[in-house]
């Protein structure tokens, strides 16, 4: 039955879902029938227990920005509003519901951690990424030395934990000085590693502000390598690329705008700009014509009824300049599919688009099963 369903694949990306899908048995199944996860990714790189959420957590010192990113990306705060958030005084978790359930903790900058009486088991022990976030308006040695300490005790402690470092608020920075400041942190924190006996870290660095794209598209990376699944929905991405001359794909998960996977052609952030941008305008037509988002449950039959939708379906074409236009289908109630189409493949093939993107929606169900929601 999958064979017969990713007849349009190549097989080598054939290959690849067969061994995602034949590893479904693995994950973790929903707690009881009735149980309200949504798509479930399977097993955590770092969990301690085998059905636990993707765990981010945000460290860095005061006032760098922790709260800021969480309620921005998170909580659609508008960025000016973050002006008025007030200081994080205790260990702050929330669990977040999307495509996958995952969930967000802050760590306030003042507290030691490596203090004894800190219990770090609870704190790190189920953590997939530390996001740690430098502001770069400000002096930033301290938080470097404070970063390469905790790097040292995660990596010999909880080896697994993938370390992200947000070099945060460029967006009031000079572009020659923002670069600057970006090498010079980079190379601060290697050098600091190496003199420790640390070479190649494995950290990797982004340039974020929340008054603009960048903070969308470094979480979404980040959240991207806690994706169990991640290999396979590229290769899917990609074979839909090839077969539709489509010139970028993004899979977007709608409620926060990250995105969970694109093909392995080069990402420029016009594209992602672009598409993200795109996402607003659809959420906004939803909110006049689409059904409650705020619905938590997953689909109730009544909503269902309601609706007479079944999945959730739009399909949208917009005109750029030129002959490249934008094509988004809803795959499901959480996920987008939007493309960017070149050239040479005119709106006039879009029929033969549908077809594929059917094939892609139908692989994507079995990556995510409905049965997870
Ligand atoms: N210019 C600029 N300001 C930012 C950015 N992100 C956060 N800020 C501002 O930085 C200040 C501190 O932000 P918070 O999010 O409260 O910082 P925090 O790290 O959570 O601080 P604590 O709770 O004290 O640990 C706020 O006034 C934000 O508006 C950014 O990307 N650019």
């Amino acid at each position: 039955m999958v064979s017969r369903k990713l007849d349009g694949f190549t097989p080598a990306s054939q290959l690849t879902l067969m061994r995602y899908l034949q590893g479904l048995h693995e994950a973790e199944p929903p707690s009881s029938p009735n149980s309200q996860a949504r798509y479930h990714t399977g097993r955590l790189p770092n969990g301690r227990h085998a059905g636990s959420k993707p765990r981010l957590m945000l460290m860095g010192q005061k006032r760098s920005g922790k709260s800021s990113i969480s309620s921005v990306v998170f909580h659609k705060m508008p960025p000016s509003e973050t002006l008025y958030l007030e200081t994080t005084t205790a260990i702050q978790s929330r669990s977040l519901h999307s495509f996958m359930d995952f969930q967000v903790a802050e760590l306030p900058g003042h507290l030691d951690y490596f203090n004894p009486e800190f219990d770090q088991a609870s704190i790190f022990g189920d953590i997939g990424a530390l996001i740690w976030v430098i502001d770069a308006q400000d002096e930033y040695l301290d938080a470097i030395n404070q970063l390469n300490n905790t790097i040292i005790y995660l990596s010999t402690t909880y080896p697994a934990i993938n370390i992200e470092i947000f070099v945060h608020k460029v967006d009031g920075l000079s572009e020659d000085y923002k670069n600057d400041t970006f090498r010079d942190i980079i190379q601060r924190v290697q050098d600091e590693l190496s003199d420790a006996g640390y070479e190649n870290p494995p950290v990797s660095f982004y340039q974020t502000s929340i008054y603009n794209h960048t903070i969308f598209e470094a979480i979404s990376k980040v959240i991207q390598k806690l994706i169990p699944q991640l290999p396979a929905l590229e290769s899917l991405l990609n074979s839909l690329c090839s077969s539709c001359r489509i010139e970028k794909a993004f899979l977007f998960d709608i409620p926060s705008k990250i995105y969970v996977a694109t093909d392995t052609s080069p990402t420029d952030t016009s594209s992602y700009e672009v598409c993200s941008d795109y996402i607003d305008v659809i959420v906004d037509l939803e909110e006049i014509y689409g059904w409650d988002r705020s619905v938590e449950n997953g689909y109730s039959m009544e909503e269902r009824d309601e609706t007479g939708n079944g999945d959730s379906e739009s399909l949208v074409t917009m005109e750029k300049k030129g002959h490249n236009y934008l094509y988004l289908k809803e795959i499901n109630r959480y996920l987008a599919l939007i493309c960017l189409m070149g050239e040479d493949s005119p709106a006039e093939k879009k029929v033969l688009i549908d077809y594929n993107v059917g094939v892609f929606q139908e692989a994507i169900e079995k990556i995510f099963p409905r049965n997870d929601r």
